[in-house]
C-alpha cells in the first residue's frame, strides 16, 4: 500500500508510469493510424485501378463502337452496289450525302470506291472518266502493271479528297494488304499506319483505311477464289487518326492518356496517335491493350492522367492520416490523464483505506482502553464517547452526547466543572481537572479528566479530545496516607504535628479578626503510669482509647482534638471563650471520672486534669497559647488533679 506521504521516488514512478502509458497510447494510435491509412491507400488504389479499368473499357468500347459505325457505313455503301449493277457517280454522291457523314460520323475523312481496272481496260476506263468531266483524270502512280485500282468516287469530293482521285491504293503495300485481307475474308479490312494521299504539308497525321470488297452482281463469292474472281473494287473509308480520335472524344474526359501503335511493336515508327504528352508518369496507372479488327492489330497504351480519380476522394487517406495522428495525440493525453487520475484515485483510496484502518484501530484502542474517552466539537458539545465511558456511567450514548454527560457529575462539583471546562475551551490549551462522576451503580467516583485541543490540517480549532481515569482508589490511598500522616493511630485524633498545623491555622484566623476568640485545652490523664504499671501497657492503650471515645462523645464537630504525646491531649474549641471552655472541660472531666474502663470484670477508674488558655488576636503565637494551657494544666495537677484550671486565673 502506498504510504500517505508518498515519497518523491513513488511520485516520480507514478509520473513515469503516466508518461509511459501516454507514449504507448501514442505509439499504438500512430500504429493503428498508419495501418488504417495503408488500408485506405490500398483501398483507394484498388478503387482507382477498378475505375481505371472501367474507364479503359469505356474507351475501348468507344473506339470499337466508332469503328463499328464506320463499318456499317461501308456495308451500307456496298449495299448500294448490290442494288444496281452500275452505280453512277451522282448516285454514289447522293447516297453518301444522305449519310451526313460530317454530322453523324465525325472523324471520317470520306467514303469512296476504288475500282479494279484490268490493264487491258485501262485506257477505256480513263477515257470514260475523262468523258464524265474530269479531263485531268489519270491513275497514279503511273506504272505499268497487270491490275490497276483507282479511286473513282470519294465523297465528299472536295478539298483534300480531290488529291485521292485516281490513286491506285493497290500500289501501296499497307493498303494492299488490307484490301486483299478484306477480299480474302469478305469482311472489313483495316490498314496499318499510312499517310493518306489527302495529306498536305501542314498538320500531317497518320491515317488508316477500312475496306470492304464489292463483288460483281450475281457472281458467287463464297470462296476465296470466287471472291478474287468476282471482286470489282472496294468501298472504303480513309481516316486521319487525330480526326478519328476526336470523333470518340465525346466520351473522353481527359483523364486518360492514349497512345495507339500500329501493330504490336511500340516504337516511334509504329506510333499512330498520341494524346498530349503527360505531365507526370511516375504515379500513373498504365495498361496496354490490343484492339484487333479487320486483320489489323492496334496496341493501345493507356495511362491515367495526373488527377485521375480525384473524385474518388483521395483526401480521405490524408484525412485519416491527419485525424488519426491528432486522435493519437489526444489518446496519449487522455491515457496520461486517465492514469494520473487512476493513480490519484488509487492513492486517495489507499489514503482513505488507511484512514479507515486508522479510525478502526483508534476505535478499537479507544473502546478497549480502560479509560473513559470523549471528544467534543468546537462548541464544547460532546460528539463521541468510547464504550468504556458508556459502560462506566451505564447510560445510552444519546443521553451522554452534547451536554448530557454533565448529569452524572457530582452536584457540588458541577458548577466548578462547567466553569473550568469552559475556561479551558476558551484557552484551547491542555487541561486536567479532578471531580466526581456517578458510576452506573450510583457511586460517585473520583476521576481525573485530561483534555487536549484538536486542530484540523489548516490549524483550525475543532474541539477537544480527552480521557478520564477513575482515581478513586488512588484518592482513598491518598486519604489513608494523609490520615496516617496526620492522625494518631491509637486514638484517631490528630497527631501532634498536624494538631499544631491546625492550631496555627486557628491562630491565623484570629489574627484576621479581633472579635474572634477560641479556647485551647491541654488534657492529661492522672497517674496514668500506675495503670500501665498495674495492668500492663495494653490496658494503658485501652484506657487511652476509652478516653478518646469519651472526648468524641462530648466534642462538637468543629472541635479539633489532637494527641500530643503519651497520655497528653489538646483540644481547640473554635469560637469558644474561656468560660464556655471551662463548662465543656468540667463536663468532660466529670464524664471521664464517672466512666471507668472495664477490663475483664475489672473496673479501672481514671481522672483527667485540664488546663485552658484563650486564643484570640492578642495571642503572641500558637506555642505561647499552648504553653499557657500547659501551665494551667500543671497547676491543675499541682492542685490535686481531676480538675480544670484556667490560664492566668
Ligand atoms: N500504655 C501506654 N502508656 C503510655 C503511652 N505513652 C506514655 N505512656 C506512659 O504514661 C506514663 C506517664 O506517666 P507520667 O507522665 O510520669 O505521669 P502520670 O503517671 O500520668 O502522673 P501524672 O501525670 O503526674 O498524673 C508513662 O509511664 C508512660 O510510659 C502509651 O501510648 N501507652
Amino acid at each position: 500500500m502506498m504510504p500517505i506521504s508518498a515519497s518523491t521516488a513513488a511520485k516520480k514512478y507514478c509520473r513515469l508510469q503516466a508518461l509511459g502509458g501516454a507514449y504507448l497510447g501514442l505509439f499504438a494510435g500512430l500504429l493503428i493510424t498508419f495501418g488504417v491509412w495503408r488500408w485506405s491507400e490500398h483501398n483507394f488504389a484498388l478503387n482507382e485501378q477498378a475505375y481505371f479499368d472501367f474507364r479503359v473499357g469505356q474507351l475501348l468500347a468507344s473506339i470499337d463502337n466508332r469503328l463499328e459505325a464506320y463499318r456499317q457505313v461501308l456495308y451500307g455503301t456496298r449495299g448500294l452496289f448490290a442494288a444496281s449493277s452500275v452505280v453512277a457517280r451522282a448516285e454514289f454522291q447522293e447516297y453518301i450525302n444522305a449519310l451526313h457523314l460530317e454530322q453523324r460520323y465525325p472523324g471520317i475523312q470520306g467514303v469512296g470506291f476504288s475500282l479494279i481496272v484490268p490493264k487491258d481496260k485501262k485506257d477505256v476506263h480513263i477515257k470514260e472518266i475523262r468523258r464524265q468531266g474530269f479531263a485531268d483524270y489519270r491513275i497514279y502512280p503511273d506504272q505499268d502493271r497487270e491490275i490497276y485500282t483507282s479511286i473513282i468516287y470519294l465523297e465528299p469530293f472536295s478539298g483534300r479528297n480531290l488529291r485521292a482521285f485516281g490513286y491506285d491504293m493497290f500500289t501501296e503495300p499497307v493498303r494492299r494488304r488490307a484490301m486483299e485481307y478484306a477480299c480474302k475474308h469478305n469482311q472489313i479490312g483495316m490498314s496499318g499506319k499510312v499517310t493518306l494521299v489527302q495529306e498536305t504539308d501542314s498538320d500531317v497525321q497518320a491515317g488508316f483505311l477500312l475496306y470492304l470488297p464489292v463483288y460483281r452482281n450475281n457472281q458467287p463469292h463464297d470462296s476465296v477464289d470466287e471472291r478474287k474472281a468476282s471482286v470489282i473494287g472496294w468501298v472504303y473509308a480513309p481516316f486521319r487518326i487525330k480526326d478519328f480520335m476526336s470523333g470518340v472524344g465525346d466520351e473522353r474526359r481527359g483523364d486518360l492518356n492514349l497512345s495507339i501503335y500500329d501493330g504490336e511493336t511500340l516504337s516511334a515508327d509504329s506510333l499512330m496517335y498520341s494524346d498530349q504528352p503527360q505531365l507526370t508518369t511516375d504515379q500513373a496507372i498504365v495498361t496496354t491493350r490490343t484492339l484487333r479488327t479487320g486483320g489489323q492489330v492496334w496496341t493501345l497504351v493507356i495511362r491515367s492522367e495526373p488527377g485521375f480519380g480525384n473524385w474518388l476522394n483521395h483526401d480521405q487517406s490524408l484525412t485519416i492520416l491527419i485525424s488519426g495522428m491528432a486522435l493519437s495525440v489526444m489518446l496519449a493525453f487522455l491515457i496520461r490523464e486517465f492514469i494520473t487520475r487512476g493513480q490519484a484515485l488509487a492513492f486517495a483510496a489507499a489514503t482513505n483505506r488507511e484512514l479507515q484502518e486508522s479510525e478502526a484501530r483508534f476505535r478499537l484502542m479507544a473502546d478497549s482502553a480502560p479509560v473513559l474517552i470523549w471528544m467534543t466539537d468546537a462548541a464544547e458539545s460532546v460528539v463521541w464517547l468510547n464504550k468504556h465511558w458508556l459502560d462506566f456511567t451505564g447510560r445510552e450514548l444519546s443521553q451522554e452526547l452534547g451536554r448530557g454527560w454533565l448529569e452524572s457529575v457530582y452536584p457540588s462539583h458541577l458548577d466548578l466543572v462547567v466553569k473550568l471546562l469552559g475556561w479551558h475551551f476558551q484557552l484551547r490549551k491542555p487541561f486536567s481537572v479532578e471531580y466526581r462522576l456517578r458510576r452506573h451503580d450510583g457511586e460517585y467516583r473520583w476521576i481525573v479528566n485530561s483534555g487536549v485541543p484538536r486542530f484540523d490540517e489548516k490549524g483550525e480549532f475543532v474541539g477537544f479530545i480527552g480521557s478520564c481515569i477513575d482515581i478513586t482508589s488512588h484518592k482513598e490511598m491518598e486519604e489513608e496516607l494523609w490520615e496516617l500522616a496526620t492522625t494518631d493511630g491509637l486514638t484517631g485524633f490528630l497527631n501532634r504535628r498536624h494538631f499544631l498545623v491546625r492550631l496555627q491555622e486557628e491562630f491565623n484566623r484570629m489574627q484576621r479578626n479581633d472579635d474572634l476568640h477560641s479556647s485551647v485545652l491541654m488534657l492529661d490523664l492522672d497517674h496514668f503510669k500506675r495503670i500501665n504499671d498495674s495492668y500492663g501497657h495494653a490496658t494503658g492503650d485501652a484506657m487511652l482509647k476509652h478516653f478518646a471515645e469519651i472526648i468524641r462523645g462530648q466534642q462538637r464537630k468543629i472541635d479539633v482534638v489532637g494527641r500530643l504525646g503519651g497520655e497528653e491531649f489538646a483540644i481547640i474549641l473554635p469560637d469558644t471563650d474561656i468560660y464556655e471552655a471551662r463548662v465543656f472541660a468540667e463536663r468532660l472531666r466529670n464524664v471521664v471520672a464517672s466512666k471507668p474502663l472495664w477490663q475483664q470484670d475489672t473496673m479501672i477508674e481514671i481522672t483527667v486534669s485540664i488546663g485552658i488558655a484563650l486564643l484570640n488576636y492578642a495571642s503572641l503565637s500558637p506555642d505561647s497559647v499552648l504553653g499557657a494551657a500547659d501551665r494551667a494544666l500543671y497547676r491543675a495537677k499541682a492542685d490535686g488533679r481531676n480538675r480544670v484550671a484556667l490560664a492566668g486565673k
